[in-house]
């Protein structure tokens, strides 16, 4: 394998879950985490889900990524059951968990480790075509903790993208940034989507991102948690989450979800 053909785009997954429900035993208590939930993803698709905490979107995010299984249902990556994880099926989350004893292109190489066909001098040249997609090109060798935490999260994305999966799962990937840092990381990530072309599913309570990234937002509700509604976003892109028409598209589904939730709920951003 060449580096060229290493960093061509593939044909993203379609992602199908139908009627998949989870119940956590813990000694005190029996939690309904998933209720017979199903979602279709398309190829390409960004999907974003949406919901207070607790309502079981990373428990589906998890599910989907293979790292925890379905008590009941199905879920199936391009018609094949997912039984575990797979390089085709990347995760990022909140937090960035990355290596501080690895420098910021270390880390984006560890990734391509287990990639068969690579070379270390080949792996160093797609580490760094990541990089510079996020752009971190003046950071190769910086350490971890030198990071502000957006460049960190632009770390964590790019090993992520790099051993170029059909799919990225994102667990509120931005929650713990300032507002200005997660607004470029916005930008970024639609950028990033269009020019890479994967299927992309986005767990995040906060409404106003969801309708900023998604072509469509499922709205969870918990105890049990269960996908209430689902809306498509079809706002011009590269999308503004300041802009007037996102503030009103994104008060319509706030007002959806309260009617699920209860107005007294108070984990989920506007
Ligand atoms: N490993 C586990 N053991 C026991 N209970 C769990 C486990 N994982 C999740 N749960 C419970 O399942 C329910 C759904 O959790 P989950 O983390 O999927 O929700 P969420 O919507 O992603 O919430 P948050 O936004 O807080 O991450 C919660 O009540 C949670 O406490």
């Amino acid at each position: 394998m060449t580096v060229q053909t290493e960093l061509e785009n593939i044909a993203p997954s379609k992602l199908s879950v139908g009627g998949v429900s989870k119940r956590f035993r813990t000694k005190r208590a029996e939690v309904h985490a998933l209720d017979r939930v199903s979602l279709e993803v398309a190829e390409g698709e960004f999907v974003c889900l949406v919901g207070p905490s607790g309502c079981g979107k990373s428990t589906l995010l998890n599910i989907i990524a293979g790292l925890d299984s379905a008590d009941e249902g199905s879920v199936s990556a391009d018609g094949q059951p997912i039984r575990g994880p797979g390089r085709d099926r990347m995760v990022m989350f909140q937090e960035h968990a990355l290596f501080p004893w690895l420098d910021v292109l270390g880390n984006v190489m560890f990734g391509l480790k287990l990639k068969p066909g690579l070379n270390n001098k080949e792996r160093e040249e797609v580490a760094k075509y990541y990089l510079h997609l996020v752009d971190l090109d003046s950071f190769l060798h910086a350490n971890i903790h030198e990071l502000s935490g957006g460049m960190k999260q632009r770390v964590a994305l790019a090993r992520a993208l790099a051993p170029n999966p059909k799919v990225l799962l994102m667990d509120e990937p931005f929650a713990a940034l300032d507002a200005l840092t997660r607004e470029q990381l916005y930008g970024d990530i639609q950028r990033i989507w269009e020019q890479r072309k994967k299927t992309i599913v986005f767990v995040t309570h906060n409404v106003r991102e969801a309708v900023c990234l998604g072509d469509r937002v499922a709205l969870f509700s918990p105890h049990p948690g269960r996908i209430r509604q689902e809306f498509a976003i079809d706002l011009p892109r590269p999308r503004d989450i300041n802009s007037v028409g996102l503030a009103t598209r994104s008060s319509e589904i706030m007002k959806a979800l309260k009617g699920y939730i209860g107005s007294t709920e108070t984990e989920v951003a506007e």
